[in-house]
């Protein structure tokens, strides 16, 4: 809407730029993982709240999934539970499986399906426990070592491996004019809850409704080079090279990987955006500039 203080003709011109990128993605399904980093002040979630309710306005099919990495360490320090991390992936026992479902299933998860429904959209709030929608057994890191004749097993608990993703809820609330809204915890077949890093859930998501787009929102302005430069145009031999040269670590290991994984698996691209600036999410899909990182199974022309 046209604010005071904005020049009417550059509102105008704006909304202009964006016509081509509106009718390119109407209709289409864009994954946008929501990051805890990038959610830890209000103005910015608020932002991404009425960037997700215009996408769905004008067409697009916008699918939320969301972190809370931060949040949960709160609690967890609360509680007087250390937090451990082995490659990007949080080390989890019952304590913490109990401590994780609460926070992101609760807390986190209803609080941007509030935003969301503040700026005017219909969003419904999710687990991967809903309609048994993000099955998962437990994951095994495999160490290999030139000192070791076999690799070693390391067992971060509760952590789960996505073993099988259901897409008809998904499909049947987007349908209906829904904004689904999803928690990363996963279920095996007796129950169990799983800790899933939620770039992963968002890859596999994105892969299994074969999205246009995978969005990911972080506290980075996107995926650094060695210098602290923000890369963009990668294909998947280039990162490959910066994780073996380890330019990539932490916590964006999980992240790259499942960018590479979703590209592999059919999404069109994969883009990583800087969630702390606001508006992130419109200005990478409607402007002609874009932002942060993108990696497509080409490079960008
Ligand atoms: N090459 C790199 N470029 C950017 N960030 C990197 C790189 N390698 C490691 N990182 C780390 O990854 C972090 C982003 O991952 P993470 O903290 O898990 O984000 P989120 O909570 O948004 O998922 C960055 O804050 C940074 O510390
Ligand atoms: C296994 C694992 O690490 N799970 C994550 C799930 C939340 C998450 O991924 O949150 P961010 O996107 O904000 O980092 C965790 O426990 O922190």
């Amino acid at each position: 809407m046209y604010q005071q203080g904005h020049d009417p003709a550059s509102v105008v011109e704006i909304l202009s730029e964006a016509l081509p990128y509106i009718q390119r993605y109407a209709g289409k399904t864009i994954v946008v993982k929501y990051g805890g980093n990038a959610m830890t002040d209000d103005t910015l979630v608020d932002s991404f709240a009425r960037d997700i309710v215009l996408m769905k306005t004008v067409g697009l099919n916008p699918v939320v999934v969301h972190g809370g990495g931060p949040q949960i360490g709160i609690l967890l320090e609360r509680l007087g539970i250390e937090s451990r991390f082995v490659d990007g992936m949080r080390v989890t026992d019952a304590a913490t499986m109990d401590v994780v479902e609460m926070v992101l299933g609760g807390q986190v998860n209803k609080s941007i399906v509030n935003q969301i429904n503040l700026a005017g959209g219909k969003a419904i709030g999710l687990t991967g426990k809903d309609n048994a929608q993000i099955r998962a057994r437990r994951l095994k890191i495999e160490r290999r070592s030139p000192e070791l004749s076999a690799p070693e097993i390391i067992d971060i608990g509760h952590v789960g491996e996505i073993t099988r993703i259901s897409t008809d809820l998904i499909e049947m609330l987007t349908q209906a004019d829904y904004i689904p809204v999803i928690a990363p915890i996963g279920v095996d077949d007796q129950g169990n809850s799983y800790n899933i890093n939620a770039d992963v859930v968002a890859g596999r998501i994105a892969e299994a409704l074969s999205a246009e787009r995978l969005m990911l929102l972080t506290n980075v302005a996107g995926l650094l080079d060695a210098d602290g430069k923000v890369m963009t145009g990668l294909t998947v031999e280039d990162v490959d090279r910066l994780i073996e040269e380890g330019v990539i670590y932490g916590g964006m290991l999980p992240k790259i990987r499942c960018a590479l994984e979703a590209v592999k698996g059919g999404v069109d691209s994969a883009v990583i955006v800087d969630g702390r600036v606001p508006h992130a999410t419109l200005l990478e899909i409607f402007t002609n500039a874009g932002a942060g990182t993108l990696i497509s199974a080409t490079p960008r022309s």
